[in-house]
């Protein structure tokens, strides 16, 4: 997994590096920062030779950044023009530094460079020169990024925005875009036409630690591609665990959790999975849920559904055992006794989609609750039925995983959905405080909290074909299956693996029958492959361990 910093975090680390024990000077963090977005940028534009690029250098070090990279394109055959928006004063030793060996480079005529701070700017200048250029290099404002963009940074960033519309000049953005916030994704303007709208970039080249809100929509989509480079920071603090921790999920963190299982287990070692769920109107979602447990793997399953729906779900799915309890067409408090009859025998139970909204439901779930001692996944129907219930929830929290979307979400937490995507990480990090149980806020992109509160885990994963009916009832049987897999360390391992290898199987989908239009159950139904190419990627010795290629081979 890959660190997800906050600007504070990454300012630490920053000066851990250079002012600790490790004394890494300034200006070569500087000069490696500077040199990654050389390297990486070539993935994009292929080479810079012969290139006109324009470098827009911000007043902090961001913008010291982009001296760096001007002198090295320059180099490798760039034709140059950089537009300095500070005073040599003011920036600080290791970006004048940088910024005083561009300005004898300039003096033998190698490049131009304006200063932008003078407040006499030739603008029509700079559009002529943003018509004819090939790259745009953003180092305005970096992880020192506040409030809205205010000018010239917005003169700028709008010009800059104008000119790549087309798609011609490739825009690559130092550390994040101008005008996203490192923290949560927000961005300058808010979208909002005329205001100060943030740079849209091809490709984002970061250094040290992935950022926050270069995750998170809307900033992630001013990012393009986003390539990473740890710009010689020691080891220790690019893995060293943070305070208030956030780590975006890959690959291998998933195949370390699941791949193995013992040649002589049998199916009671795969655990018993019991979706309780269903009612009348909505039989699918529990029998997904099912889809979803037996793709995942699970070693049994027992569909519990009030007796009036068990005809229409007897024989749909062969591998699992379906009865119907007590004689209506939704539970109730007066089936409870029938479920506690079974339930020592299950590993796990999954409980909520299409369970409808009777009152007399939740009190059903309440009991179940109360007299089980083994894991929860509560899902759907069931969350919104207890949404008020924090005070009951909190002391069995420790085994419940409860999985709500946004609108689920801001049912239970009382907190308006655009309030909690102006910062998805806190808002779930406070749910988990007061709740006590480990929460998947399901979204773009689905995030998983700890139960202790302590960890937070963003999803890669996935795409937007899987915004349709059902895909969150596959996804409560594969968590639930996943809690019961022999070896699993804990109910979040289990969360993330769900919801990671979830995503992958949409993205298997998106890339096999197109951008959306499958099916839940054909996102189920990959999920084997899903497995399979995990298990490959876990015997590849590359670092490069990439499941989406290795999913197509298969
Ligand atoms: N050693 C290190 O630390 C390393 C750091 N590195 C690099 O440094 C970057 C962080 O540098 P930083 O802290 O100097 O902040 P930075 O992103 O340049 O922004 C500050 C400037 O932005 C301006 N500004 C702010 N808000 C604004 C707004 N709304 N609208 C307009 N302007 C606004 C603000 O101006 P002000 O608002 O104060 O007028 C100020 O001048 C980091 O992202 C990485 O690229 C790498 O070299 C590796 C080593
Ligand atoms: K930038």
């Amino acid at each position: 997994m890959k660190k997800l910093c906050t600007a504070d975090q990454m300012h630490h680390m920053d000066q851990t590096a250079m002012y600790g024990k490790y004394k890494i000077a300034p200006v070569v963090l500087m000069e490696n920062a500077g040199h990654a977005v050389v390297e990486k940028a070539k993935d994009l534009i292929i080479s810079w030779h012969n290139k006109r690029v324009i470098v827009f250098c911000g007043k902090g070090n961001n913008g010291g950044d982009g001296f760096v990279i001007a002198r090295h394109i320059l180099a490798e055959g760039a034709r140059v023009f950089v537009y300095v928006l500070g005073k040599d004063a003011s920036y600080s030793t290791e970006a004048n530094y940088h910024l005083q060996t561009l300005y004898a480079m300039a003096e033998e005529g190698s490049c131009v460079i304006e200063n932008y701070a003078e407040g006499n700017e030739d603008n029509q200048q700079l559009h002529q020169r943003l018509k004819e250029t090939d790259i745009i290099v953003d180092a305005i404002v970096g992880t020192g990024f506040h409030g809205q963009l205010h000018n010239p940074a917005t003169f700028l960033v709008r010009c800059i925005n104008d000119a790549a519309k087309n798609g011609k000049i490739k825009v690559i953005a130092v550390d994040i875009p101008t005008g996203v916030n490192t923290d949560t994704g927000e961005i300058s303007g808010n979208g909002e036409e005329h205001t100060g709208e943030p740079i849209y970039a091809d490709m984002t080249v970061t250094f040290g630690a992935l950022k926050r809100g270069m995750q998170f929509y809307p900033g992630k989509k001013c990012c393009g591609s986003i390539v990473w480079d740890p710009i010689g920071m020691p080891v220790s603090l690019l893995r060293n665990r943070e305070q208030n921790a956030a780590y975006l999920l890959e690959t291998a963190d998933i195949e370390r959790v699941l791949c193995s299982r013992a040649p002589d287990s049998h199916k009671g070692t795969h655990g018993t999975i019991a979706v309780v769920s269903g009612s009348r109107d909505m039989i699918g979602a529990p029998l997904m849920t099912c889809r979803g447990a037996m793709r995942a793997g699970a070693g049994k399953i027992f569909l519990r559904v009030p007796e009036q729906t068990a005809s229409y779900c007897i024989g749909k799915l062969p591998e699992i055992m379906v009865r119907g309890i007590g004689s209506g067409s939704e539970f109730s408090e007066n089936d409870v006794f029938q479920i506690l009859e079974e339930a020592k025998k299950w590993t796990v139970i999954a409980i909520g989609p299409g369970m409808g909204k009777n009152s007399k439901t939740k009190t059903f779930i309440q009991e179940v609750i109360r007299n089980t001692t083994c894991p929860i996944v509560i899902d759907a129907d069931a969350l919104n039925l207890i949404h008020s219930e924090k005070e009951f929830i909190s002391p069995y929290g420790k085994r419940i995983i409860m999985t709500p979307h946004l609108a689920e979400f801001s049912r239970l937490s009382g907190v308006s959905i655009a309030e909690v995507k102006k910062d998805v990480i806190e808002a779930a990090k406070h749910f988990v405080h007061e709740w006590n149980v480990t929460l998947v806020l399901k979204g773009a992109p689905t995030v998983i909290v700890s139960s202790d509160a302590q960890t937070v885990y963003v999803n890669p994963t996935g795409n937007a074909g899987m915004a349709a009916g059902g895909m969150g009832d596959v996804l409560t049987g594969m968590i639930a299956a996943f809690a019961a897999h022999d070896g699993m360390p804990d109910l979040c391992a289990a969360a993330c693996s769900g919801v990671f290898i979830h995503g992958a199987a949409g993205d298997y989908c998106y890339n096999k029958y197109g951008p959306y239009g499958y099916s839940p159950c054909e996102v189920a139904d990959a999920i084997p492959r899903v497995i399979k190419a995990l298990e490959i990627a876990g015997d590849t010795a590359s670092e490069d361990r990439n499941l989406f290629g290795m999913m197509e081979s298969i």
